[in-house]
């Protein structure tokens, strides 16, 4: 069995792969493959191991359909056409769970950075702007105490509502399509409407997943609702803000702040005006990029595909999803 990863991927789940007799062919070069590129590697093999890289839709998949099994080295799967995959027989895994405490960290640190200017002091020191200290300069505001709301309080977000309130006791509000009963009691966060988490939130930190219900939910409309001393945290997807709407937000005064380690499109430009705001942080996506988080993505993506393989239940699909 032969196995095509679009990235170079952690040892450990190579190691796996290795110990079960799967041939792997690693995509090593610092470029995107052309979409011939990729048919001709997914012709080659009996499953991809995909770590980033061009969207999976229907015109690719149409030339899978012999694939066992397409293993995702994530947790999102927006990236894929889950509709097509399934009608074309193709089984689509993922890596939940095991990268939620890394990514809330990050999420962690942003909201920490917008609140206190790191990233643009940071900046001034690198330009010789170190300036004149001063008791009324250099000013953030404090965390501690204050509301936060998550949209989104599934693994990722309750991770976030967990340090948040362990650190700072903030108060957690949340809103999802249905109840998390269970955080609910162990955060005493309180379940209120999306216009409530809007209207109540000091830092509003968003851990949906992209699909039509939340693409671009943060829009004009909504920044429009938020405190105006509101921090604004994106570490989902970039497609669930408007970052036109956010920049002009910002600009005017609507929202304080905002920490992003996603944007749309990704990579962001470097002459983009959110680069240049005092009050905003922007990571190049790298939510769940640790060494030991890493290795455990990989050594799951690799269990799906050697269950897939042997014809096993895999441990994680999501095939049914884009029926819900
Ligand atoms: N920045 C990065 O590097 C990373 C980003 N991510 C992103 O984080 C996302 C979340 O991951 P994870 O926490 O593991 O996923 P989960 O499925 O555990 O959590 C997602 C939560 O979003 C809620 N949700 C979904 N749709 C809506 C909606 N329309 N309105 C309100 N709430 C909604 C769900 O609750 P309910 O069903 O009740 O609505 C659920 O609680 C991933 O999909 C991925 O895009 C993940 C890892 C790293
Ligand atoms: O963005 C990362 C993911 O795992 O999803």
């Amino acid at each position: 069995m032969k196995v095509f990863t679009t990235r170079v991927i952690p040892e450990e789940g190579l190691a796996l792969l290795a110990h079960a007799g799967i041939t792997v062919t690693q995509w090593s070069e610092p470029r995107e493959m052309s979409l011939e590129e990729m048919i001709a590697k997914c012709k080659e093999n009996d499953a991809l191991l995909f770590a980033g890289g061009r969207k999976i839709d229907r015109p690719l998949l149409e030339h899978c359909r012999h694939l066992k099994i397409i293993s995702l080295l994530s947790v999102g799967y927006d990236n894929v056409d889950l509709k097509a995959a399934t009608e074309l027989g193709i089984q689509i895994t993922n890596t939940p769970g095991v990268l939620s405490n890394a990514t809330a960290d990050n999420a962690f640190l942003l909201m920490l950075a917008v609140a206190r200017k790191a990233f643009f002091h940071h900046k001034r020191i690198l330009n010789g702007e170190w300036g004149f200290s001063s008791p009324t300069a250099n000013l953030g505001v404090d965390i501690e105490g204050k509301t936060l709301g998550i949209w989104g309080l599934g693994n990722i977000g309750s991770v976030m509502a967990q340090r948040c309130r362990a650190a700072f006791d903030m108060k957690i509000i949340y809103c999802n399509r249905h109840r998390n009963e269970a955080a609910e009691k162990a955060l005493d966060a309180q379940w209120v409407s999306f216009d409530e988490l809007l209207e109540q939130s000091d830092v509003l930190s968003v851990h949906t997943s992209l699909t039509p219900e939340t693409k671009e939910k943060f829009d004009k409309a909504a920044f429009a609702k938020m405190k105006p001393s509101a921090i604004f945290i994106n570490a989902a997807r970039g497609g669930i803000h408007h970052e036109t709407d956010l920049i002009a937000a910002l600009e005017t005064g609507q929202i304080w702040g905002a920490g992003l380690d996603v944007t749309n499109p990704e990579p962001m430009h470097p002459d983009n005006p959110l680069l240049q705001m005092p009050t905003v942080a922007v990571l190049p996506h790298i939510g769940s990029a640790t060494v030991e988080t890493r290795n455990a993505m990989s050594r799951i993506a690799a269990q799906n595909i050697i269950a897939a393989f042997q014809g096993q239940p895999v441990p994680n699909p999501v095939n049914h999803i884009y029926a819900l």
